[in-house]
Order: C-alpha cells, then structure tokens, then sequence
C-alpha cells in the first residue's frame, strides 16, 4: 500500500487546527491531528519540509517502521513539534491500516474493554454560584464526572474561566499574549471552599476534579492536596510543572488526592519516574502531542504496570480527530481511567464530520472501518488561520510565573 501523496490542511472554524492527510496509490486515505496549540505553523513546517517529503513511496501498512524512522532518523529527538508531527502520521496511517482490514480501530488495537468511555465536562463560573449552576447544567445533561474551576475573589483572569458568562472557555484568545496576575495565596485559600459547597450541593456520587494548571509550588500543592481531601477529588490535575518529577514524591507522602499530569508531555521519558514510583494516578498524555497510537501505547503499558491509568487530555484545542482516536483507544486500553471532553464548536464539527457519539456522561465509540474522523476540505478553506496566543501569567510584583 505506496502512499503516493501527503499534505496539510489548515483551518479555524473559530479556533486553528492543523490535518495531516496521507493517501495512497488506491485512494484509501487516512487523516491525523498535528495541532499544537499556539504554536500550529511550526509544525506545519516541521512536517511540510522534513517529513512529508520522505514518506511519498513508502509503504503504509509499515507504521512501526516509519515511526522509527521518522523519532530516530530526526536525530533530534522529543519535543513537542516533532512528536506532534510524527503522531500526525502515525494516527493517519493506523487509519488506513483500520480501513484497508475494514474493522473501526480499536479492534486493531485488541478490540473492546468496555462498552463505553466516561468523560468529564468543564463547569466554570466567575463566582462559586455561578459555576455551581454549570455543575448542575452537566449533572442535568448526564455526566457523571465533572471539573470544577471557579474565579478567585482578587485575581482578574483565571484560567479556566470563561471571559463573559455562558461562553466556552477559549484560552488562546488574542493575538499576541495576554499578560494576567496571579495569586497563588488568594487562589489556595478559595480552592477548598468551592470543594466544601459542591460536595454540600450535589452530594458524594458525582465524580469531581480540578486542574490546577502547573502554578503552584510542591509544598503548596502538598498543601491544596491535603485541604481538598474530604471532598474525595477524582483527581487533581497539573497540581505543579512537572519538568522535575520528583516534585510529585513530595506531593504524594503529604495527601492522598489523586493525582494526574501529563498533557503537555510528548514522551513515555517525560512520565517513566512518575510511573515507576507511583508517584501519579493517572497520565494525561495525549495521542497528538506524544508520538501517536504507536508511543501513547507504551506509555499506557508501562502505567498499567504501576497501577496508573489513562485520563487524556481533551480540550477543544485538540481536534476531532484526536478525540476521535482517543475514543478509540480509550474503548480498547484495559487500564482506562477517564476521558477530558470540551464539546467543539457546531462549526467545528461540521468540518469534521464523525461517527463517535455523547450519551449520558459517556462517548460511544464509532463502527466505521478507520478511527471514523473525516474533513470536509472544502468547507476548511473558508476559515483561514489566525494567529492566536495563550496568555501568560505575573505575580503580583511582576514576576514571570506559570499560566
Ligand atoms: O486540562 C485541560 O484541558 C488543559 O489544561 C487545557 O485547557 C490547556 O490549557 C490547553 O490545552 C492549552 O492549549
Ligand atoms: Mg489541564
């Protein structure tokens, strides 16, 4: 199966998204996601210039071969441009693979651990009232697990947080970045209370997590931790950047809050001593930005070994086709934890048709040979790229810190 053409497709129906198409010499396609948020032009000319000319001619059905071939033959390994151009191929040709064998992915993958996959939805208010209503707006609209972000008296903008009431949360919302102030005793003294209501409102069944977003100190997220841990969190997310990941040892003999982490890795490297010493509970490392199916699937092998489980990460800066994949994936690993999900603009959507459904707080996993994501090209060229930036966040002195 000579894969005889490969390009890009770049398009913002309301916020960028970068396609990796390959087709082969029959016609049978296979399409990945290669958006990397804020940064979706340097992978374009990652994959544009080094890599989509070395695949015309290859075969296809070779996916671990050419996953080699494009990790060590780049010399430069890792990072997240070139681990998000090889998922891109990587998740395009197990597409074909799936289609060309007439079975929808996750039958490849060893066919269905479950029937279907929980997610977790966004509530986010200005106040602790407000975001209580979105908590009930999911609880009413099936879920059984939500992530809880609510704005801190004091501090302006907050991530998570949506800038006007009843619109979705975008972060990459202005050209160049914005420049925030953050607190991080304003936040740690707030964070608990929002816990104590939505625990007193909604009881003790429903499923409850909070991202911190990488801003706080070990000893502090120790701390939060700690606060958190009669609300009985599913997990707390990004409680500190995790560059150092012995940070988490410190985290993990102060408070037994769950912990997840791993969004922003693009390597089984960046989370071995985390698993290995059962430091996290779950790994958010995603099917774009870490190496694909072929890579995501080492990483899960390894977490399965120490008890971790997978949480991917599922904002609506990752397209239909990851979460299309990911849904794939997540219906086969056997140690399946949850599933992020922000649902896509209508217009998103509409330029990637898909076969996977919502239900009742779970997505359902398509039958359609290949992971079941398409894009309509024609309707993609009428939303040009827009440069658009995440926003950074200064302590109140000014410091630089973490968004
Ligand atoms: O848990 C999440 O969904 C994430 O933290 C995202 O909201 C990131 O901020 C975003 O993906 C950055 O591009
Ligand atoms: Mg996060």
């Amino acid at each position: 199966m000579i894969i005889s053409d490969a390009y890009l497709i770049v398009t913002s129906p309301g916020r960028n998204f970068v396609t990796l198409k390959i087709v082969t010499e029959s016609g049978v396609y296979g399409i990945g996601d290669a958006t990397l948020n804020g940064r979706e032009l340097s992978v374009v000319a990652y994959l544009e210039e080094h890599v989509l000319p070395t695949l015309i001619g290859r075969d296809a059905s070779r996916i671990e071969d050419i996953w080699h071939f494009l990790y060590r033959g780049a010399y430069w390994r890792r990072g997240p441009v070139t681990m998000t151009a090889i998922a891109a191929v990587d998740v395009a040709l197990w597409d074909i693979k799936a289609k060309l064998a007439g079975m929808p992915l996750y039958q490849l993958l060893g066919g269905k651990s479950r029937d279907r996959v929980m997610v977790y939805g966004h509530a986010t208010g200005r106040d602790i009232e407000a975001c209580l209503e979105e908590v009930a707006r999911h609880v009413d609209e099936g879920y059984r697990a939500v992530r809880v972000q609510a704005g801190v008296p004091g501090i302006a903008s907050i991530y998570g947080v949506a800038k006007k009431e009843g619109e979705p949360y975008e972060p990459a919302d202005s050209d160049l970045p914005a420049e925030h102030v953050w607190s991080t005793s304003k936040y740690l003294n707030h964070v608990p209370k929002l816990f104590a209501t939505v625990r007193e409102r909604f009881g003790d069944d429903l499923h409850v997590l909070h991202d911190v977003h990488h801003r706080l100190t070990p000893i502090e997220a120790a701390r939060l931790g700690k606060e958190v841990e009669p609300y009985h969190l599913f997990w707390l997310e990004d409680c500190v950047p995790a560059e150092n990941q012995e940070a988490f040892g410190l985290i993990r003999q102060h408070t037994t809050t769950p912990l997840a982490v791993g969004e922003v890795f693009n390597s089984l490297y960046d989370a071995k001593a985390l698993i290995e010493n059962q430091w996290i509970d779950y790994i958010r490392a995603t099917l774009t930005h870490a190496g694909g199916i072929t890579h995501v699937r080492r990483i899960a092998d390894l977490a399965g070994l120490y008890h971790v489980r997978t949480g991917f990460h599922g904002p609506t800066d990752l397209s239909p086709v990851c979460l299309g994949a990911a849904i794939h994936f997540d219906t086969w690993v056997p140690n399946f934890g949850i599933q992020e999900y922000m649902p896509h603009t209508s217009a998103t959507d509409k330029v990637f048709p898909h076969d996977y459904r919502f239900e009742d707080g779970h997505f359902i996993v398509g039958e359609k040979p290949g992971h079941g994501v398409d894009i309509d090209e024609q309707l993609a060229k009428q939303y040009p790229y827009k440069r658009a930036s995440l926003p950074v966040n200064r302590l109140e002195d000014g410091t630089l810190w973490h968004w």
